[in-house]
């Protein structure tokens, strides 16, 4: 078993993530992706991130038509900062034998070594790094043959970009998916600007 695993704020998820996930489950022969929601982003400090529970279930909505497609509850389940090294952890324990595949985009990449235990998250999962417009893709700070990158179709996306257009009250559909577009009306979610 072959299982892509898209861990992200998702604050909210929108296209950029859905398509760079179907991408790499194509180009990879992924049998699943499971898309993890973080609990508390310890390197987003910038800003209020919204609840768990609501980036959790937007991320259900968003992947819920794709049977390729599912969610995690690790990150959002465990207390304390998530670390990937322990999103991997415990996908691998649920999943023993599976071979994982951790996707993140070029700007996440670049970051990577400033992770807790990177050389560890390196050793559960074999990692791709995906295109993002306004980034350079490169692997040139990481252990060889430790990742592998991949272009996507550029989707010039950000949740951040999302967030501040429906503060704005301008429209985010086709941003995001139609029932994100609803979850984000019917909650006020984003209703003000970036605290
Ligand atoms: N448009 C995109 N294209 C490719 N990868 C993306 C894109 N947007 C986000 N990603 C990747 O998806 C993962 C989760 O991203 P995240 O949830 O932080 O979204 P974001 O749009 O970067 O959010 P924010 O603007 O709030 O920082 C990261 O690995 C990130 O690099
Ligand atoms: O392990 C870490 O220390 C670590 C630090 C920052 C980000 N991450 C992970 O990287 C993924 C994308 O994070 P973000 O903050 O860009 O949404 C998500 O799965 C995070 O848990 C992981």
């Amino acid at each position: 078993m072959r299982i892509g695993v898209m861990g992200g704020t998702f604050d909210p998820i929108h296209h950029g993530h859905l398509v760079a996930a179907s991408e790499v489950q194509a180009r990879f022969e992924l049998d699943q992706v499971i898309f993890v929601p973080t609990g508390q982003p310890w390197q987003k400090t910038s800003r209020v991130v919204s609840p768990a529970e609501d980036r959790y279930l937007m991320t259900v909505i968003a992947t819920a038509s794709n049977p390729r497609f599912s969610v995690s509850r690790v990150d959002v389940d465990r207390d304390g900062p998530t670390y990937t090294v322990d999103t991997l952890t415990d996908l691998k324990a649920k999943h023993p034998d599976a071979e994982l595949f951790f996707i993140t985009g070029a700007d996440a990449l670049e970051q990577i070594l400033s992770w807790r235990r990177a050389a560890d998250a390196f050793a559960l999962a074999h990692f791709i790094g995906v295109t993002r417009p306004g980034y350079t893709l490169n692997d040139h700070h990481l252990p060889p043959g430790a990742v592998s990158l991949v272009e996507v179709p550029a989707m010039a996306i950000s949740s951040t970009d999302c967030r501040a257009r429906n503060a704005a009250g301008l429209p985010v559909w086709y941003l995001v998916p139609d029932g994100v577009v609803q979850y984000i009306s019917k909650t006020g979610l984003y209703s003000e600007p970036d605290a």
